[in-house]
């Protein structure tokens, strides 16, 4: 304990220092190549402030992977990855198994500087694993902006410092998702995600007590975790047309292997629908494009396998004219910062979930952007900006 809380602030003070040097040009990364030395894994575990509950899990807290990538220069850049077997299939043995036994080996002795050969390499080594190459891939982005002295929503060509998020209502009875939707309104949000796809019937209930409770102005997006089948989600989602439940769009109604299915119920309701776990890879975004199965996409970097893929898949919703939505799973403040970059810097990006470290009792990390409730600030400082985490052994 007093060994973590001792490295703990050792970072914080190297952190400081780098960014005063920096600043003055005593490191002048113009000439550096910056060569990654070593990555290691810790963990952290954080209580949430009350349980998270979708049609396909529920959740106490976040248990998350840290990695650490170390340079040559000093420069650490962090990344996280959470395990979450219903979506991404991983878990903690699996993501620290995917860095330790094979992508550190493909990338340790690679320079920072040559960052695509990197980037290629993470994508290419192994197949899958997408949140174990998410947390090396924010790593590796954290250390851009590094190199080059300037905060990642820059570095990825963008301008805009502020976010608003909304916050996930977790799928409850009608009453207690009522209770909870007016709790999130009065500290501020004006757009709640609300988790269906248990029981339809009483997924009626549960959105017609949550719209009665915070009243016409307060955006709804509904969230069913594949928990409809076809069918059943048209006839759901017709019903809340019908009963004048305005809600902005309804996200993963079926099966995420279904994309006919995502489809027929993209055509048959006027809700739009949005696909998350139907989307993984860019080459999944571009079959769900191509086919017009989903409105809008969600991203998360855990599934893409992080910014990298990312990209790729704003591009391709840039020429397909589709908005995307940037969420999280259950994440803390680094990931999360890392996907806020994304989102500051893609005007394509037009709708956030990341609340994931609003959800959390506590915040580990120090640095990083500045979740306020639903407003997300980021910092200028380089990369990521994070300073220091307190961190447990694996
Ligand atoms: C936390 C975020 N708002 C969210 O709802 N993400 C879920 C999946 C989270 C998980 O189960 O860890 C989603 O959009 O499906
Ligand atoms: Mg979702």
């Amino acid at each position: 304990m007093a060994e973590t809380v001792f490295v703990f602030f050792v970072e914080i003070i190297i952190f400081k220092l780098k960014l005063i040097y920096g600043k003055i040009g005593i490191i002048n990364h113009g000439g550096e190549v910056m060569k990654i030395t070593a990555i290691e894994m810790e963990r952290i575990s954080v209580p949430l402030i009350r349980p998270f509950k979708t049609a396909l899990r529920t959740v106490d807290s976040v248990e998350d992977v840290i990695v650490k990538i170390i340079t040559d220069t000093g420069n650490i850049g962090y990344g996280e990855a959470p395990p979450t077997p219903v979506i991404t299939g991983d878990t903690i043995g699996s993501i620290v198994g995917a860095i330790k036994e094979v992508i550190s080996k493909n990338i340790i002795g690679m320079k920072i500087e040559d960052f695509e050969e990197i980037l290629i390499k993470l994508d290419k080594c192994m197949i899958k694993n997408t949140s174990a190459k998410a947390a090396v891939d924010i790593a590796l982005y954290d250390l851009f902006g590094q190199l080059y002295g300037a905060p990642l929503y820059k570095i990825l060509g963008g301008g805009k410092k502020e976010l608003v998020t909304d916050i996930t209502i977790s799928v409850n009875t009608p009453e207690q998702m009522a209770l909870d939707s007016l709790e999130a309104v009065k500290k501020g949000y004006t757009t709640l995600k609300i988790k269906v796809g248990k029981d339809s019937e009483m997924d009626i209930k549960r959105l017609k007590a949550v719209r009665e409770a915070v009243g016409e102005e307060i955006k709804l997006r509904i969230d069913a975790n594949q928990g409809w089948t076809p069918k059943e989600g048209v006839r759901i989602l017709r019903k809340m047309e019908d009963s004048g439940i305005d809600i902005e769009f309804v996200e993963q109604p079926v099966n995420a292997y279904d994309i006919d299915g995502l489809k027929f119920v993209t055509d048959n309701v006027y809700i739009p629908v949005m696909a998350d776990e139907s989307v993984f890879s860019p080459k999944d975004a571009l079959t769900i494009m191509q086919k017009r199965a989903a409105d809008f996409i969600n991203i998360k970097l855990m599934k893409t396998g992080g910014i990298y893929n990312a990209l790729k898949i704003c591009s391709l919703a840039e020429i397909y004219g589709i908005q995307c939505m940037i969420g999280c799973m259950l994440e803390a403040k680094v990931s999360v910062t890392a996907a806020a970059h994304l989102a500051a810097a893609k005007s394509v990006i037009t709708k956030v979930d990341l609340d994931g470290p609003v959800l959390c009792k506590e915040d580990p990390v120090t640095g990083g952007a500045v979740f306020t409730e639903s407003l997300i600030k980021l910092e200028n400082k380089p990369g990521l900006g994070i300073e220091g985490i307190k961190t447990s052994k694996l």
